[in-house]
Order: C-alpha cells, then structure tokens, then sequence
C-alpha cells in the first residue's frame, strides 16, 4: 500500500511535467498503479488505517504526486447531496466547463505541499470529463461542487500545475469574478 513516504513534495521536477497518455487497453503495471492511487484515497479516510500508517487525508491523487509522469487520477469524495463519488480514470480529460466559476472558501491543499497556502484558487464552477476506468469503460462525469473541484485540481496534476499557481497574488483573497463559494 501506498504511505506519505511514496508522495513527492513540491520542487521534485516530476510535478511540473506534462504527464504521459497511458497506452490502452491498460497494461497489468498500469492497472496496478491506478490501483494503489484509489486505494492511498481511501485508506486515507479510514482513521483507523491512517492513523496507523500516519497518512495525510486526501480525497483526490494523481500519479505524479507518486513519481509516475503517466495520466492517471484518483477521486474518492462525497458531494453536497453526501452521494459518494469514486472513480478511478486513465487519460482524464475536461471536455467541456461552465463559464461559471467557483473556489473553496476554505482554501485547496495538496498531499504533495506541506506547508498551507492561503488563498481562493478559482475554478470552474462544473465541468464534464470523459476518462477510462480499471475495467476498460469509457466513463463520462457532469461535476458540479466539491466534486468539480477535485477533479480540476487531480487533472491539474498531469499538466504540472499546482493549486497555488491559480491564487491571486497581489490579494490571495481577492473576489473571484463571477463565482460562488463551495462551502
Ligand atoms: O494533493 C492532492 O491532489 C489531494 C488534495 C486534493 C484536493 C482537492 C481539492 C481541494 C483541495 C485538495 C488534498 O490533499 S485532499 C485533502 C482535502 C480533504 C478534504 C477537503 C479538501 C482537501
Ligand atoms: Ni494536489
């Protein structure tokens, strides 16, 4: 199982990279990756496990936070309504976004940034993406809410981009243009 231990940090080059399309259908390494990805997330937000293993909570991962410059996320997180989403995706990509756009009023963090870094980091308000899940399935998602959020700042990963690029940095807490806070 994954631990903190396999999470780079930031300033480790492999987060600035532009990840690489997994070749389909999945090779058996590949699989294995994807697998350990969603399963870090959710042992993550099993007290018991992350606590014995002193893993950081997260509800999203994505394979260059473990080295792997190959696009690959994971997402375990539960949304407004407490309808859990859990995907597990090669080649995830936004097809489509709202011209809305939201942000956590608390702020974003990130597995691989110890240190916190205030600021709203603006996002789309929803967004649609099409990825291929652990069985082969082309899989399409409309997000709206925490979940958008997740899947923006996972897919971020695999184009180098980290959360903390998106805050503004004159007034980190400057008022997002048309936008609407996710509590
Ligand atoms: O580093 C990662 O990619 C995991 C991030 C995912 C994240 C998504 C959206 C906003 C902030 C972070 C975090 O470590 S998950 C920790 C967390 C848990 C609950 C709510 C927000 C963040
Ligand atoms: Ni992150």
């Amino acid at each position: 199982m994954l631990t903190m231990n396999d999470i780079v940090r930031d300033g480790h080059p492999v987060l600035r990279k532009v990840a690489e399309e997994v070749p389909m259908p999945p090779s058996q390494e590949d699989k294995a990756v994807l697998e350990s990805l969603i399963e870090y997330v959710k042992n993550s937000q099993d007290p018991e496990v992350a606590q014995k293993h002193g893993l950081r909570p997260g509800i999203g991962l994505a394979a260059p936070q473990i080295n792997v410059s190959k696009r690959m996320i994971a997402v375990h997180v539960t949304d407004e309504k407490d309808n859990l989403l859990s995907h597990a995706l090669f080649n995830p990509k936004i097809i489509s976004h709202s011209v809305e756009r939201s942000y956590l009023a608390a702020g974003e963090g990130c597995l691989s940034v110890d240190e916190s870094i205030p600021g709203f980091v603006p996002r789309y308000a929803r967004v649609t993406v099409k990825g291929v899940d652990l069985e082969g399935n082309e899989v399409k998602l409309r997000l709206k809410g925490l979940p958008a959020i997740v899947f923006q700042h996972e897919i971020d990963h695999l184009n180098g981009i980290m959360f903390y690029d998106h805050i503004n940095k004159q007034d980190p807490y400057a008022e997002v243009p048309d936008a609407k806070p996710v509590e």
